[in-house]
């Protein structure tokens, strides 16, 4: 196809002015972008009106693209609503490498210190097991609780705040932030989200932060910086005579509501899928236990580093990530430069689409694509093997900021509700298979429900 004199990758030919809507609808994406890939191969072009569209798919082109041409493919496009309020500072705003790189370190340094990312996931795994357990093995939705266990972990790592499961302000926040996601991953599409709304929830996450910024200003010992705004406020400070710094209170309290927005309901759904997932797949479950409790001897809960010795749970949590594909389309990237790729020219700024779904299910790269098998992430020896296609994270670049702390999070949460419950489905619910629970993620994670009957810890 033409786009100037430049050739773009082949597609349907888009309607004057409207585009390809019927393809732009992401979350039909799933079902679409496979057929057109079919047809037009793994770069292909889509319209949004009169604006091209690129989308790669498959392990080899995602890879092509987001790796070896990893500076190329890391620009944004401007998401309106991302970009209502955050004057160019936020993540995908024109200031964003020296904020990611400034924003990564920091939560890497909660790697060490007194309160490590660690142990403040293990402190929450224990109010987490403790609401858990008070649902006396009855049905319920672990949605809220989840939710709640994540929300606290990065209100703790941003601000130093633990909320009480039943402090009305926790579930604000939580519901604030959720909406916001919606509008960026389609599987959690769940609300209609209205405009209108998100610019009222993003006052409300405003007013909430920079209420906390105040208070850590007021506080501030230099010497002992207690959470990420301690952090940023000290960075803040150093940079405070450069002309225009990318470090002020306005970048501060976007970069603080991106990260709330991008760390809570991502891995709080993880998990809730895990569970309904166990309780279909009782055999696996069961499998997950036994390697628990004989790494762990059923007294301590599972630790980091425990994970050698838990390759069975670990491949079991990388194989969710894959057949949950949570983020299809991941976010959008564009590129930075008129560049050629695999034959094509992309002109400079246009939006790019890495279709992850065609990474994580691509039949070149998993042995059983369509279904649920951790053995895709175990040797013969039954020995925790990688894989390059892996990428629920997406790479690259644009990499998610916050991978560390996630699979930090699923993998004590998830092994800690483990080591203390077994998951089944509510009396009554019949067991399914991997097409039924891949055709019905989004209602799993909204309202499915599920037993915790607690298993008795011997010794
Ligand atoms: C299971 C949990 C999670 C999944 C599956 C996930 C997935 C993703 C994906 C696919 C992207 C887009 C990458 C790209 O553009 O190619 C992303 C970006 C991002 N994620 Fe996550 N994420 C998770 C949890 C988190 C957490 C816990 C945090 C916060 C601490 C976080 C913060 C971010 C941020 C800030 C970005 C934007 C990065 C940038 O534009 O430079 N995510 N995530």
């Amino acid at each position: 196809k033409q786009h100037g004199n430049q050739s773009l990758p082949p597609g349907p030919t888009p309607i004057p002015v409207l585009g390809t809507p019927k393809y732009m609808d992401l979350s039909a994406s799933t079902k679409n972008f496979p057929k057109l890939s079919q047809k037009y191969g793994s770069v292909f072009t889509i319209w949004k009106m009169s604006e091209p569209v690129i989308v790669l798919c498959g392990y080899e082109t995602v890879k092509e693209a987001l790796v070896n041409h990893a500076e190329q493919f890391s620009e944004r496009p401007i998401i309106p609503v991302m970009d209502l309020s955050n004057e160019g500072y936020g993540l995908d705003g024109r200031r964003w490498r020296p904020i990611r790189r400034f924003t990564m370190t920091s939560l890497r340094n909660f790697g060490m210190g007194k309160m490590t990312m660690e142990k403040r996931v293990l402190t929450e795994s224990k109010y987490l097991i403790q609401a858990v357990s008070e649902t006396g093995g009855k049905p319920f939705n672990p949605r809220m609780f989840l939710a709640m266990a994540v929300g606290n972990i990065i209100s703790s790592v941003l601000f130093g705040e633990h909320f009480d499961y039943q402090d009305k302000q926790l579930e604000e926040l939580l519901s604030s932030t959720s909406r916001h996601l919606c509008n960026i991953v389609p599987v959690l599409l769940r609300f209609s989200v209205i405009r209108q709304k998100v610019v009222k929830e993003k006052l409300y996450l405003q007013n909430f932060v920079m209420k906390y910024i105040k208070h850590h200003k007021e506080t501030l010992k230099p010497e002992s910086p207690r959470d990420f705004i301690d952090y940023y406020l000290l960075k803040i400070k150093e940079v405070e005579h450069e002309m225009d710094p990318d470090f002020c209170e306005t970048s501060l309290l976007v970069i603080v509501i991106g990260l709330l927005i991008a760390g809570t309901d991502t891995t709080a759904s993880t998990l809730k899928f895990s569970l309904v997932l166990m309780a279909h797949y009782p055999d696996v479950q069961a499998k997950v236990q036994q390697e628990i409790d004989k790494t762990t001897n059923s007294l301590r809960p599972p630790e980091i580093m425990d994970k050698p010795q838990l390759p069975y749970t670990n491949a079991v949590i990388h194989e969710i990530q894959r057949v949950l594909d949570l983020a299809p389309t991941t976010l959008f990237h564009a590129v930075t430069e008129d560049i050629k790729f695999r034959g094509y020219t992309i002109p400079k700024g246009t939006t790019v689409i890495p279709f992850l779904s065609s990474v994580l299910f691509d039949p070149s790269q998993w042995e059983t694509p369509e279904v649920f098998n951790p053995g895709h992430f175990l040797d013969e020896e039954g020995q925790f093997r990688t894989r390059l296609a892996f990428m629920p994270f997406s790479a690259g670049k644009r990499v998610c900021l916050g991978e560390n702390l996630a699979r930090m999070e699923l993998f004590l949460l998830f092994s800690a509700l483990l080591q203390r419950f077994t998951f089944t489905l509510p009396p009554g619910t019949e067991r399914q298979n991997s097409k039924y629970l891949n055709l019905n993620k989004t209602e799993i994670i909204a309202s499915g429900q599920i037993c915790a009957v607690p298993r008795s810890l011997s010794k």
